[in-house]
């Protein structure tokens, strides 16, 4: 049985006053126990978001990290820095940075060996373009990602992958919940064929793109999703408490 994860991406939002509220309120909320939660916040906020992630179920997560160990790499943060915060979680390949920052299936795959080399849990980050699926190519282009992702990486167990269509991020559009599960069953089949069937069993595979509180139980019952990856709705708490109790 794979554990639920509930992650909330602030992405480039929040300051220490909003951090503050929102985990101090998450904190006072009684939340499933079963469902494991993650803050990604700024990497500002991350010492703050250690201190008020103490003595709780919160667990901290970061948006991005480099793969070098350290060095002349202006503007860059390393997993060490993370760990150093208690962060447990990383979020890796997200779209915003593979079309802003020009992240490269193989930058990707440097990323996730450094994560997991250095004991932080990758959440990979996969999915297609509006023009991808109405061409028919979802399936082929999430799989490619993803394998491409876990190249040469050995120890697949702390590895979370979220399916994010990108058509579906910050736009209100969602596939149906059935149309999300296919498309995470198809990730997960290809993973056993290419991986070995026990990681496919175990890997959790969320799903990604306006999810809100309404929406969440739909997806979050479908078999084969594990979780969601939330954006926007993760910067309002009851929203955010709606999608974790779902
Ligand atoms: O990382 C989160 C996703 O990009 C989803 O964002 P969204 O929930 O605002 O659509």
């Amino acid at each position: 049985m794979r554990r639920p994860l509930i992650a909330g991406n602030w992405k480039m939002n929040g300051n220490k006053e909003l951090a503050s509220k929102l985990i101090l309120e998450l904190k006072e909320e009684s939340l499933k126990t079963d469902v494991e939660i993650v803050v990604c916040c700024p990497f500002t906020l991350l010492s703050l978001g250690e201190d008020l992630c103490k003595e709780s179920n919160l667990k901290l997560g970061a948006q991005n990290l480099h793969w070098e160990e350290k060095g002349a790499f202006t503007g860059e943060i390393s997993a060490q820095m993370l760990l150093e915060h208690n962060v447990s979680y990383v979020i890796i390949g997200h779209s915003e940075r593979r079309e802003y920052f020009n992240e490269t299936n193989e930058i990707v795959n440097k990323k996730v060996l450094n994560a997991i080399e250095s004991g932080l849990k990758p959440i990979l980050c996969v999915g297609e373009t509006l023009e991808e699926k109405n061409a028919g190519k979802t399936n082929s282009k999430v799989s490619e990602q993803v394998l491409k992702a876990l190249r040469g990486v050995d120890n697949l167990n702390n590895i979370t992958i979220a399916y994010e269509p990108i058509w579906a991020i910050g736009t209100g559009k969602t596939p149906t919940p059935q149309e999300a599960n296919e498309v995470i069953s198809y990730i997960r089949n290809t993973i056993s064929k290419e991986l070995g069937e026990e990681v496919s069993e175990e890997i959790r595979i969320l799903y990604g793109g306006s999810v809100n509180g309404s929406n969440a139980s739909e997806f979050l019952n479908e078999e084969d999703i594990d979780g969601a990856l939330v954006g926007g709705a993760s910067l309002k708490v009851d929203e955010f408490i709606e999608i974790v109790n779902f």
